[in-house]
């Protein structure tokens, strides 16, 4: 949320008091990074010696006028907007300090809620422009600056890594983020390392609110006073308070009632809300990231989704693939999960057959990374000594074939139409090279992977081929 400041905003004017008051407004509307400086000519230096997310700048000041230091800041540090505050009523002024590069120019006195409204959009434009600098170097160097971070997320996918840039960058953000992707891929995860990395000092704080009643949910989130509905002989907090300082993780967000996003709108609108039974609003001081397996998108073309909600949530959003996707992580995941089961079941790990993984990559897991990690959890409790028997996944792989891949019907058909003979069923050797071929192509030439697609062993798939290299 936009009152969590990353970086002071530093306010020149030769006036103390004017100082004193601008600080105190900004610091009570939840800024409490506040510079002042009431001499121009020592401004250049404290940029140089430290990041500064927003200028309030005075323009009538005695040695170096406002309008020099503006041209001067605009061109050595053109990231740090200016709002250019005076005392001259003057169109022109104006019109110069804006060709000069000024974010926004107020003539005093200035109304503290109009002022308050674009200093909010000058610190959220600075916000974005230090991402779009992060993400940028991160693309140019191909690294990342925590790498320990993102450690618990087992991968070697190229897109994961992509992934793993993108929100380190955003990680520091104030603004929400929205996790999307299938159940069980790791959004929980995700959201947990970009915690780790945004440098807020609070607490992660996770909850699920799918099946949340309206009335239920604003009394997790926000709280309620003391006789504010029967039963409710004690104040509570709410997960908001708990999360000060630190994130808000609501997973399931697709399942949020309508009542219910009215009041998370506002949160996010307004950052400050009411607990139940309270006449004054608390500010809130909470990074809210939120989680769905849904289509948000779908929902708010049907109206089950607010788009106000949805646009708000999305300022910075990530798709995680599925596993089937990157199966290229499976025998990565395959040993940690086994590595992690042997340590919690106090038992050594056993030896892995290394058909293993060819027999998982058949398999489409439509319960993803989760699965997975319960199968493994599940051999492993089965397991008694020795080499690993492959029964415990397959009870749950059986014939390993994903349908939507593999079903025969469609190339039977082309064949059809190949032969040039609509009518003309295709014999059977027809059909078992173009069985072959399919399932070779679908596993990436992988003869292991494709005889499990085919229902056959490795050696009988190797005999077709010779025999079929022989006959040519
Ligand atoms: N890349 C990964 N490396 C290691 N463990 C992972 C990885 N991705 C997910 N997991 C593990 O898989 C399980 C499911 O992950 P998580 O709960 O984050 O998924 P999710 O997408 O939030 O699921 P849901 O949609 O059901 O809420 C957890 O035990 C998590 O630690």
């Amino acid at each position: 949320m936009p009152d969590q400041q990353t970086f002071p905003i530093l306010v020149v004017d030769d006036e103390e008091e004017i100082l004193f008051t601008t600080s105190i407004t900004l610091r009570s509307a939840g800024f409490p990074l506040v510079l002042t400086e009431s001499d121009s000519r020592n401004v250049m230096e404290i940029l140089a010696r430290q990041e500064v997310a927003l200028v309030l700048l005075d323009l009538y000041m005695p040695h170096l006028p406002g309008y020099e230091l503006l041209k001067e800041i605009t061109a050595n540090h053109p990231e740090i907007p200016v709002i250019v505050v005076t005392a001259a009523n003057e169109v022109g002024m104006a019109v110069e300090c804006m060709k000069a590069g000024a974010f926004d120019y107020f003539v005093k006195p200035v109304e503290p809620p109009r002022l308050l409204a674009t200093v909010r959009k000058a610190l959220e434009m600075h916000a974005l422009r230090s991402q779009v600098n992060s993400l940028s170097s991160h693309i140019l160097t191909g690294g990342l600056d925590n790498e320990e971070a993102f450690a618990p997320i087992i991968t070697r996918n190229r897109k994961m890594h992509s992934i793993f840039q993108y929100l380190e960058a955003i990680a520091p953000s104030n603004q929400p983020l929205l996790v999307t992707g299938e159940t069980g891929v790791g959004k929980e995860l995700v959201a947990r390392t970009v915690h780790n990395i945004s440098g807020r000092k609070g607490p992660f704080v996770a909850v699920n609110i799918a099946g949340l009643d309206d009335m239920v949910f604003s009394d997790t989130l926000f709280g309620h006073r003391k006789g504010a509905f029967t039963g409710a002989d004690r104040q509570r907090e709410g997960l908001i308070a708990k999360a000060a300082g630190g994130t808000l993780f609501l997973d399931e967000i697709g399942d949020l009632q309508p009542s219910s996003q009215v009041k998370l709108l506002r949160l996010l609108q307004e950052q400050e809300y009411y607990p139940l039974g309270a006449d004054t609003p608390v500010r809130a001081d909470a990074r809210i990231v939120v989680a769905t397996n849904r289509d948000l998108k779908a929902m708010m073309a049907d109206g089950s989704f607010r788009k106000d909600l949805y646009y708000r949530l999305s300022a910075h959003q990530v798709l995680i693939p599925p596993l089937r996707d990157r199966r290229e992580d499976i025998p990565l995941l395959v040993e940690h999960f086994f590595d992690e089961a042997a340590a919690s079941l106090s038992r050594q790990k056993p030896t892995i057959p290394p058909e293993l993984t060819c027999y998982l990559g058949t398999y489409a897991f439509p319960g993803n990374i989760r699965e997975l990690r319960a199968m493994v959890f599940d051999a492993m409790a089965r397991h008694e000594k020795g080499v690993l028997s492959l029964a415990a996944f397959r009870e749950v792989i059986g014939n390993p074939r994903s349908p939507a891949e593999t079903s025969p019907l469609p190339f039977l058909k082309g064949l059809r139409e190949e032969s040039g003979n609509a009518g003309r069923m295709p014999t059977l050797k027809e059909a078992e090279d173009a069985l072959i071929a399919h399932a070779l192509s679908i596993a990436n030439g992988n003869q292991g992977i494709a005889s499990a697609h085919l229902g056959i062993t490795r050696q009988a798939l190797n005999k077709r081929l010779n025999r079929r290299t022989a006959d040519e």
